[in-house]
């Protein structure tokens, strides 16, 4: 099965754990995607969601799904989201697709936080991802010497700017051991607004597309 049959199959099940006029988070990436798509062609009718990205608005209103602002809510039912790396405490590497500041805000205002991902992104350890961080363009070369301090290797990701107007640093090399240690420390540095690691607020459940089916597990 491929990677996408797998994601499409943990969106699927995802849906089936959203309740109709309910307000939920919805992260971003393509395994979001399916499950925007897969929650528009059921018969799940949410009452409106927030949204971690642009994009994901953009997709969530061409289905005619409401959108509304994450300051007009005090708590959403459920988030769902995609990782790039996710470990066996469900903690996470997420920010691939640049917008892990606004991921990790939806998240905080979630009750529940369902992960969903094809096989490939189950780890023992985190780390081979290169970690992103969002940094204020006035301080990138100060947080990069930072980062190498830290023993990191953190490369531009030329051309882009987060939702934020902000540019991502993917740091490479960087010790991940102590992921709650780490998330913390990175966001004391000056000019960070914020890292793609999710530690301190790990998903409540994670659903993984396999070819033998989608495998559930709350954290060990
Ligand atoms: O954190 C993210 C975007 O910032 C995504 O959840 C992560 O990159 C996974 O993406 P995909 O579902 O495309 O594999």
């Amino acid at each position: 099965m491929s990677a996408e049959a797998q994601k499409q199959a943990a969106a699927e099940v995802a849906v089936a754990k959203v309740e109709s006029g309910t307000v939920i988070g919805v992260g971003s990436g393509s395994t979001v995607n399916l499950f925007i798509d897969a929650l528009a062609a059921s018969d799940t009718r949410i009452e409106a969601a927030v949204a971690a990205s642009e994009a994901s608005a953009e997709r969530l209103r061409g289905h005619g799904i409401d959108v509304v602002d994450a300051n007009r809510v005090t708590e959403l039912a459920v988030y769902i989201d995609g990782a790039d790396e996710i470990n066996r405490h469900l903690q996470m590497i997420k920010g691939g697709g640049g917008a892990l500041t606004r991921e990790k805000i939806v998240a905080a205002l979630s009750k529940r936080f369902i992960c969903i991902v094809d096989e490939s992104k189950r780890v023992t350890a985190l780390g081979d991802f290169p970690l992103p961080v969002e940094v204020i363009p006035m301080a990138r070369s100060y947080v990069a010497r930072e980062l190498v301090k830290l023993g990191g290797r953190p490369e531009l990701r030329e051309g882009f700017t987060t939702d934020n107007g902000n540019i991502i640093l993917d740091v490479r090399s960087l010790d991940l051991s102590k992921p709650l240690h780490r998330e913390q420390e990175l966001n004391n540095l000056a000019g960070v607004v914020t890292n793609g690691l999710f530690a301190l607020r790990p998903a409540d459940e994670l659903l993984v597309g396999t070819d033998t089916g989608v495998q559930r597990f709350t954290a060990a």
